[in-house]
């Protein structure tokens, strides 16, 4: 492993916006008033990366709290290193499995879920392992308060079709998609946020899909 990645995991150990592994089971129910130290919204980010729609989406709403979410702690380690350099509080990040998400948070604790840029997985044999699978849904579902809303931005057209399809196949609202985004009415403050991933796509001129949708 090389030396960075070495250095940054001994960092983020010692980040208190950070929390791994087991370490996060004992926050669970417990975010607003152990984490954040007050009862605002929660919001999380799955398959953060870097965390560029925490870090942005938590200086955008001071008023809410922000959880990304990723088991790679090199990457996490960017956006909790950027949130304690420019002092944003409301923003925090834990390094775990998202299929755990239930050791992680009770029922209902979330308002909000963005998954932002998440691996394709474009094999029949790892559908399973799609963030969008109907059993990742089930937990979505448990941990979000009803009618709280899924976000889904994605560059692959392959994985927004079948999440599309999910979707109307469990008869859920859509709120908003598109998948041309940046030629869609839709972009505003919080759609042109943009990962490490997305601009690199779209120095390839990819176009960007996103679905909205909520379970009731
Ligand atoms: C293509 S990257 C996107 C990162 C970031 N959202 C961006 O757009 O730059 C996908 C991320 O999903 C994370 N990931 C994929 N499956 C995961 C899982 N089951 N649990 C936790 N993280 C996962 C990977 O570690 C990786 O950082």
């Amino acid at each position: 492993m090389g030396k960075d990645k070495l250095r940054r995991f001994a960092e983020i150990e010692t980040f208190a916006n950070v929390y791994q592994l087991e370490q996060g089971k004992a926050l669970k129910g417990n975010w607003a008033s152990a984490h954040f130290k007050n009862a605002n919204p929660i919001v999380l980010e799955l398959a953060c990366g870097k965390g560029e729609y925490s870090v942005n989406l938590a200086r955008l709403f001071p008023e809410k709290n922000f959880i990304g979410v990723d088991y790679k702690g090199n990457r996490i380690w960017r956006g909790a290193k950027t949130a304690i350099e420019d002092g944003i509080d409301n923003v925090a990040f834990l390094r775990i499995q998202i299929e755990n998400i239930l050791d992680y948070f009770n029922e209902g604790e979330i308002d909000e879920i963005w998954i932002t840029f998440p691996d394709p997985q474009p094999q029949d044999s790892r559908e399973k392992k799609r963030l969008t699978f109907p059993a990742f849904l089930d937990r979505y579902k448990l941990v979000l308060k009803p009618g709280g809303y899924v976000n889904l931005k994605t560059d692959n057209d392959q994985l927004y079709a079948y999440t599309c399809e999910k979707v109307a196949e469990l008869n859920l609202p859509v709120h908003k998609n598109t998948d041309h985004l940046y030629t869609s009415d839709l972009v505003d403050e919080v759609l042109s946020i943009k990962t490490y991933y997305e601009k690199k796509y779209l120095l390839h001129d990819k176009n960007i899909n996103y679905i909205q949708f909520s379970f009731e």
